[in-house]
């Protein structure tokens, strides 16, 4: 019997930009099937899928699709051809609502007029289908959090004559709950016929999506076989080319004195009413489902929104939080005149010290909330974001700016920028991360991302705070960085820093964690110590349909 005719088919095909970045990768996508697309991070699989979906052309090789010459001139093109892409970067526009995102492009009109309550039922009906039954096609689409516009990106891009679907890193913000949603709608699509191109570092779930798998090391296609009877150690081996041991935990020594404590703090019904106490030397992990006020708890903590209720108090080391900074007070020195200029982002004034968490008595400061992130990073904190692009990364600037942005005093001298310090700084954040770049002056949004991830967290690997709150920080990034990562977050937490980590994947916060809270509709609703937690109780928690009146919790 002959071969069915493949789907799709690539042949040779090559990328350049100032390097090679794809070389000669040929290969086959069946019907109905899921081909899982993996390797390092800056490996090119983004790129591959760029191309596939005609966001950038290819630099040599060629596709034919259903036997047909095809060469996407643009992203509108592919889809015409039943090519679509859920981006790691969401195209959605915030100023627009769910219902006139979902439909961007084919909104239901008569003589001219909007159809709002056509465009609205339509809009319902893909959003049941996704599992998103209690979004309002009318909340504009700047109001919602990360893990929701995935989502809807997601639904946005399951139409009906959709041929191939290339899913670049779709559950990086999702919960289980979302991922078994889009695990669905992929076992639906697949038998339906449609091909899947599935781009992840999250092995466990390719191993349980996948019915092929192709890695990718330097642009090259180095392994492309079937993912049954694959173990994870030796998809680990083909994507990095030895074994990554280090993810697991490490035990920490005993907790340190509380360095954070929040008190009832709130922000409308997003944050209600949420204690807890972060110790020196702990990491706290925070899971709950997308939307349970996660983040907006990161983002009160660091005073990037205003709580309206509840405070918080900075423990020991004689330092209070302090009052507002005016902002004539950052163009004091060079350093921050220059900070100022790369970003809207505050930076601190002056480095501040670490004083050693066993030493210092635990005096009680005055409480209060921070008022900017300007005021928190002075008082020793500081953020790695969810959202890398809008709020991390100035991505037309250098990795060498981006990297060194939290802590402009680390390389300076009487006020003075020193370009020998910075270099010696970059080089050996670069080279501790495994950064993928051509040089240190590259800019941010040319490289890949995972690899911005990197320069995200690698700003605060060289600033002495004390408190790092990590939303996502593993986002991503490759499983070889990944344990880098870890390491990291380790070597913090033996210096004597709290870290207070959200993270969707349940496997992480269950390695790295001393405890794990659950947040579910804006509350703390539980509190686990490690030993006492199992993924079944961790999901109970955010899952439970208590969500009116939950008892709130403190520690
Ligand atoms: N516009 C660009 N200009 C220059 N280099 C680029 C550009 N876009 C991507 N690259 C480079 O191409 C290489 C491959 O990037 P790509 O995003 O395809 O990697 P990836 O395998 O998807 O990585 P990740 O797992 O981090 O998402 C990287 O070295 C990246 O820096």
């Amino acid at each position: 019997m002959p071969a069915p005719q493949a789907l799709l088919a690539i042949d040779a095909l090559g990328k350049d930009y100032t390097a090679t970045v794809l070389d000669g990768v040929t290969l086959t996508l069946n019907a109905g099937e899921v081909l899982a697309l993996t390797g390092e991070n800056g490996a090119g699989k983004s790129t591959l899928a760029k191309i596939l979906c005609g966001l950038t052309p290819p630099t040599r090789g060629h596709m034919r699709l259903a036997g047909q010459v095809y060469a996407p001139a643009s992203r509108r093109d592919a889809e015409r051809h039943g090519l679509r892409m859920v981006l790691q970067e969401l195209g959605l526009v915030p100023t627009l609502t769910v219902a006139e995102n979902l439909l961007l492009g084919r909104l239901p009109q008569r003589a001219g007029w909007l159809r709002r309550a056509a465009l609205h039922s339509a809009a319902r009906a893909q959003l049941d289908r996704i599992g998103l039954h209690h979004l309002d096609p009318a909340t504009p689409v700047a109001r919602l959090g990360l893990g929701q516009q995935q989502m809807l990106e997601i639904a946005r891009n399951l139409q009906d004559d959709t041929r191939i679907l290339v899913l670049d890193e779709p559950t990086a913000m999702l919960t289980p709950r979302e991922t078994s949603f889009l695990f669905e709608q992929i076992a639906q699509l697949t038998a339906r016929g449609v091909a899947i191109v599935y781009v992840s570092h999250r092995l466990e779930e390719l191993r349980r999506v996948a019915d092929r798998v192709a890695v990718l090391r330097d642009g090259r296609l180095v392994d492309l076989r079937p993912m049954a009877g694959l173990s994870e150690d030796e998809l680990v081996q083909r994507m990095v080319g030895h074994s990554v041991s280090d993810l697991e935990y490490r035990p920490r020594r005993a907790a340190g004195p509380v360095v954070l404590s929040a008190e009832g703090l709130g922000r409308g019904s997003a944050v209600q009413d949420v204690s807890l106490q972060l110790h020196a030397g702990e990491l706290l992990g925070i899971a709950g489902l997308v939307g349970s006020g996660r983040t907006e708890l990161l983002r009160l903590l660091f005073g990037a929104d205003r709580a309206d209720r509840g405070c918080i108090t900075l423990h020991p080391q004689d330092r209070p939080i302090p009052p507002p900074i005016p902002s004539a007070a950052t163009a004091t020195s060079a350093a921050s005149t220059a900070s100022a200029a790369h970003d809207g982002w505050p930076a601190p004034v002056a480095m501040q010290e670490m004083a050693p968490p066993a030493q210092s008595p635990a005096r009680r400061q005055t409480p209060g909330v921070f008022s900017s992130p300007l005021q928190a990073i002075a008082a020793g904190l500081g953020l790695v974001t969810e959202d890398r692009k809008s709020q991390g990364l100035l991505l037309t600037q250098p990795i060498r700016i981006n990297a060194t942005l939290s802590d402009l005093g680390a390389i300076a001298r009487g006020g003075w920028l020193q370009r020998a310090l910075e270099n010696r700084l970059v080089q050996s954040l670069v080279h501790r991360l495994g950064i993928r770049c051509r040089n240190a002056e590259q800019p941010v949004g040319q490289l890949s991302g995972g690899n911005q991830q990197k320069v995200v967290f690698a700003r605060w690997l060289h600033r002495p705070c004390r408190v790092l709150l990590l939303d996502e920080p593993t986002r991503g990034v490759d499983v070889g960085a990944r344990a880098e990562l870890y390491r990291e977050l380790d070597r913090m937490a033996a210096e004597g820093r709290a870290l207070l980590m959200v993270s969707s994947d349940l496997r992480e916060l269950m390695t790295m964690a001393d405890r794990i809270g659950v947040m579910r509709a804006g509350r703390l609703v539980a509190l686990f110590e490690r030993g006492q937690w199992s993924e079944q109780a961790l999901l109970a928690a955010a899952f439970a349909h208590t969500a009116s009146n939950p008892a709130p919790v403190t520690r």
